[in-house]
């Protein structure tokens, strides 16, 4: 695993105001988790009756149907995936052992400010006043050494099921970069492809495995789990257990926040900002947050995926020219998440070459 993916963060820390709370013990919400209003201006509503799209990879017309999710979601669930059912269950029950520890237990894996792995806020915790009612441990590269400080005497077992859920997701994630690609016509000997591999199987692409707990909250209505964001992938995979929770940005005239549903034993996927790049707009990178409950212990588990450290995303040639020209300028996966942890949400439009209406240009500002 190249370390220098990890440099992005170096410059950026996230500061000491974003401290953990022992929530199991806070019987109201403090005034530092309290949400002026949990709905943001831009799409306030919560909207029923639509909802991102499922897909059985078994079915035939898979890469139809993701093509048309990616252009209008930039999210869907999958079905049929292939990802052992009992792997899933074994990393829900790792995650939950792992955030059952006592708080002074998982500090001792805490990620250091500057630090990318181990345990503490999200770290978009920065960019906003109010603190998220939420706790997460980032694995990037090898677990041992935190599992360790977690569990002096047990850690393989937590190891072992990382390291097999990685190697799924891996194969899985190379597996929906062709299907969504495939949807737009492009191959491995697209131009511009090359850094696919000569099997097409991205040699060398990076990963981290994210883990969020959001435990039950005494006033869910007026806290939330995780504030709005892009992930700053090319695609997350994520894995939720039985609780809903997330919720997706869906922009037009019906705009508003949607809760995406539970189906056991399904999966997630998102575009992120580096394929909203590499598609040049065509598949946006979709907002969403995750919201909380009073009563149950919600757990997710992202599966961010990346290119290799090295890697030069831009607008693919065959999705360019004409009176599509390309909208964004080429940029490693370091650097990209060297321009997020600096200004948020303002990463992607400082990309575009020519400056349009579509992105928000409100780089940097601290949120609610
Ligand atoms: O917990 C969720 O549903 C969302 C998590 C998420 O968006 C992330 O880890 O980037
Ligand atoms: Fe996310």
């Amino acid at each position: 695993m190249p370390s220098r993916l990890s440099d992005a963060f170096k410059d950026h820390p996230v500061y000491a105001h974003c401290k953990i709370i022992d929530f199991g013990s806070v019987k109201e919400l403090p005034d530092s988790y309290v949400w002026a209003a949990r709905d943001d201006e831009a799409t306030p509503r919560i909207i029923t009756g639509s909802s991102v799209p499922v897909v059985d990879l078994r079915d035939p017309n898979a890469v139809t149907l993701i093509g048309l999710a990616c252009k209008e979601w930039g999210m869907f669930q999958i079905t049929n995936h292939g990802v052992p059912k009992d792997l899933m269950v074994e990393l829900e029950r790792a995650g939950r052992g792992l955030f059952s520890l006592p708080l002074q237990q998982k500090m001792k894996a805490a990620r250091k400010p500057d630090g990318i792995s181990g345990y503490g806020v999200a770290r978009i915790s920065s960019f906003f006043r109010k603190r998220m009612w939420s706790e997460g441990f980032t694995i990037f590269g090898s677990p041992l050494e935190h599992a360790r400080q977690l569990w002096p005497h047990d850690h393989t077992r937590f190891c072992d099921v990382i390291g097999r859920y990685e190697e799924e997701m891996k194969l899985l994630a190379g597996k929906l970069m062709w299907l969504m690609l495939g949807s737009l016509g492009i191959s491995p000997n697209s131009e511009g492809m090359g850094w696919a591999g000569p099997n097409g199987d991205f040699p060398g692409a990076s990963h981290a495995l994210q883990m969020n707990s959001y435990p039950a909250c005494p006033e869910p209505d007026r806290a939330m789990g995780m504030a709005a964001h892009t992930d700053s992938t090319l695609l997350t995979i994520l894995l939720q257990n039985n609780t809903i929770g997330l919720q997706v940005a869906k922009e037009g005239s019906a705009g508003g926040w949607i809760t995406v549903p539970t189906i056991p034993g399904s999966l997630i996927v998102n575009i992120g900002d580096l394929l909203h790049v590499l598609t040049n707009g065509t598949y946006p990178s979709v907002v969403h947050r995750a919201v909380v409950n009073r009563v149950e212990h919600r757990l997710s588990v992202a599966y961010l995926y990346g290119p290799q450290s090295r890697t030069r995303i831009s607008p693919l040639p065959g999705l360019t020219g004409g009176d599509r020209p390309a909208l964004y300028g080429a940029v490693t996966w370091r650097e990209y998440l060297g321009m997020k942890a600096e200004h948020f949400d303002g990463a992607l439009s400082m990309l575009r070459l020519r400056r349009g209406a579509s992105e928000n240009d409100n780089a940097g500002g601290i949120r609610e």
